[in-house]
């Protein structure tokens, strides 16, 4: 079976940890400093269940509310992994608004779509909730993972969990991941 390649943008409002959590990814390093970003792009393999995936991550320039969605974004990308900072609540209500971008900018109802709460090891500065994202992500119909690229948790599923949104979007697995056809 070759090779599938795969391209993710990696979107959301500044300093939330996009790039943190592509370096974490691809080269397993938490970068402490911040530099923000202009455009990156990450190339990794990966398998899931079976399949051998070439995946390309776009890290994406911080956007805010008012950023005018780069056309770019919408065009030849597979899925998109949104990112907040549960630290933050700005930056949970700009990856809505992004979210309402992307729709509006593909013309589809539903696109593959991770939502993840950064920085999860912040307990004390919470200012965002599991269920609050969580039942965003419902009305999505998309995964939602909270992460913290700080101390390597569930950074890897992000990953994992957006190709198989991808491959559900292409028919070939159940809303439950079961009888996954690659
Ligand atoms: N405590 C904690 N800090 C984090 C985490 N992820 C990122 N950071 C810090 O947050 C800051 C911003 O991280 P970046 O990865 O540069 O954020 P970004 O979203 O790529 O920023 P832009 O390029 O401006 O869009 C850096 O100082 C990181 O070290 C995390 O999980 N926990």
């Amino acid at each position: 079976m070759p090779p599938k390649n795969r391209k993710v943008a990696v979107m959301g409002y500044r300093s939330v940890g996009k790039s943190s959590l592509c370096i974490q990814f691809v080269d397993g390093q938490f970068v402490d400093s911040y530099d923000p970003t202009i455009e990156n792009t990450f190339t990794k393999k990966l398998k899931v269940r079976g399949q051998e995936y070439g995946l390309e991550l776009v890290d994406t320039a911080g956007q805010d509310e008012y950023s005018i969605f780069p056309a770019q974004y919408s065009m030849d990308i597979h899925g998109y992994v949104l990112v907040y900072s549960i630290t933050s609540e700005k930056s949970f209500e700009v990856a809505q608004v992004i979210y309402d971008k992307i729709l509006d900018m593909m013309g589809k109802v539903t696109v593959p779509v991770v939502l993840v709460g950064n920085k999860n090891d912040l307990h004390m500065e919470r200012v965002v909730s599991t269920d609050q994202a969580r039942k965003v992500a419902d009305t999505w119909k998309a995964v939602f993972l909270e992460t913290s690229a700080k101390q390597h948790e569930a950074v890897s599923d992000i990953f994992t969990r957006v190709i198989l949104e991808i491959e559900k979007a292409d028919g070939n697995s159940s809303p439950e991941g079961k009888c996954f056809i690659s």
